[in-house]
């Protein structure tokens, strides 16, 4: 099992509720805005604590409120990229992906498909929409993350760089075979990076 997710949380006059168990590739939460789905990710990656259940991320458990289990986030080994890339603005973009571990070499082969060595000097604010996100997900994947969280990855793109991020996306569910946990509203885009769509109602 790549997600074993159980949980429940209140958040305001909403309650969020899930219970998912999910094979090895990509899992899509797949729902209307306010579903509940950013805060899903956010409790998996150990950002936001549930109310009540387990959660289980390739036979490990990050979190079982019975149990009195809670790893917190750096303990989780989530590479997380969020909607809205978040990358530091006082870092280039070099010193971005390097973020994890400041004392290692570049490993850019291992990001190379996502075609951003031309970007490394280059400042965040000087990046397109897709060039933040491609950073993002280097930067996520060379924290060496047991597993990806990405929310609304392709998002506010055009057609040609949503095509650039689902060729990523796809790359890093069939060859580096993280299990990946990923948030959308789209039909199209679910239905296309999907193995399994996991519907949320609002
Ligand atoms: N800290 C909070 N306190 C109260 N309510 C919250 C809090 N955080 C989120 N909510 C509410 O919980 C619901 C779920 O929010 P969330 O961002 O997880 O939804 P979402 O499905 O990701 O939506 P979107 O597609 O718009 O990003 C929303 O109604 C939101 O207003």
């Amino acid at each position: 099992m790549s997600f074993e997710i159980r949980l429940r949380k209140r958040l305001g006059d909403r309650d969020i509720a899930l219970d998912l168990a999910a094979g090895a590739g990509a899992t899509i939460l797949f729902g209307p805005s306010g579903a509940g789905k950013t805060s899903v990710l956010n409790m998996v990656a150990g950002l936001l604590r549930p109310d009540a259940g387990t959660i289980r991320v390739a036979g490990e458990t990050l979190f079982d409120a019975s149990a009195g289990i809670d790893l917190p986030p750096e303990r989780r080994r989530a590479g997380y990229v969020f909607q809205d890339a978040r990358l530091f603005p006082h870092l280039r973009v070099r010193d971005n992906l390097r973020y994890a571990f400041p004392g290692r070499p570049l490993d850019l082969a291992r990001i190379a498909f996502l075609g951003i060595d031309q970007l490394l000097d280059r400042w965040p604010r000087a990046l397109s929409g897709g060039e933040a996100r491609r950073v993002a997900i280097g930067r996520a994947l060379l924290s060496d993350p047991a597993f990806l969280l990405l929310d609304e990855p392709l998002s506010s793109l055009d057609a040609a760089r949503r095509e650039e991020i689902s060729v990523a996306i796809e790359h890093l569910r069939d060859v580096a075979r993280l299990p990946i946990l990923m948030v959308t509203h789209d039909a199209g885009e679910a239905r296309r990076l999907g193995m399994r769509i996991v519907p949320m109602d609002a």
